[in-house]
């Protein structure tokens, strides 16, 4: 079994549809999708805001490093060029954990460790998986509790979209 949780984020061009190209290019192997996130940007904060989404996907065949394979590829398609770190994206999808697989290769660092920061990871992850644990961390809604009022605030549910439908 291999079962991961992944974090998407777009903040150039049709944000919606790259997000979607990720749920539509997994296929089978997504197993829940959360609503759609309009997201103050962190790190770098003068760029244009983000939509954010996390999906669980799950696959026997894969592995951790097949799931960054398939996110990293995902990224090239959706025509990603690498600039400078945490700068605007197309598509950036990061592996946030792999079942309980800690690992500390800089090319695959698991759980990723940006996540108990992250509250525009933290919070569409619980809503798809409310007793949701982070590996060595603990429970994503302690996560999210730790966090500031005011960082919670950047992460604003859009109900009207959706990852699931194309139209
Ligand atoms: N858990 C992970 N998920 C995705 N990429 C990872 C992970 N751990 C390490 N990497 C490596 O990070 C490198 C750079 O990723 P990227 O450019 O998306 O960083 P970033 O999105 O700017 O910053 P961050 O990773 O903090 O969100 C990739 O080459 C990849 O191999
Ligand atoms: N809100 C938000 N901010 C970001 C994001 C992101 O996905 N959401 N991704 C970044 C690049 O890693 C940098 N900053």
């Amino acid at each position: 079994m291999s079962r991961a949780v992944l974090s998407l984020g777009s903040n150039l061009g049709d944000r919606l549809a790259y997000l979607r190209s990720v749920v539509d290019g997994l296929g089978d192997a997504v197993v829940a999708v959360s609503g759609v996130y309009e997201t103050e940007p962190w790190g770098v904060t003068d760029q244009p805001d983000f939509l954010n989404a996390v999906c669980v996907v799950d696959d026997a065949g894969r592995d951790h490093w097949a799931w960054l394979r398939a996110g990293q590829e995902l990224e090239r398609a959706a025509g990603r060029v690498r600039e400078r770190r945490w700068g605007p994206r197309t598509l950036d999808v990061d592996v946030v954990t792999v079942d309980d697989v800690r690992s500390d290769d800089p090319e695959l660092l698991l759980p990723h460790p940006g996540t108990p920061e992250r509250a525009s990871v933290l919070i569409p992850w619980l809503e798809i998986e409310p007793d949701a644990t982070l590996p060595g961390h603990g429970p994503v809604a302690a996560l999210l509790s730790a966090l500031p009022e005011s960082e919670r605030a950047t992460v604003r549910p859009r109900p009207g979209l959706s990852l699931r439908q194309s139209t």
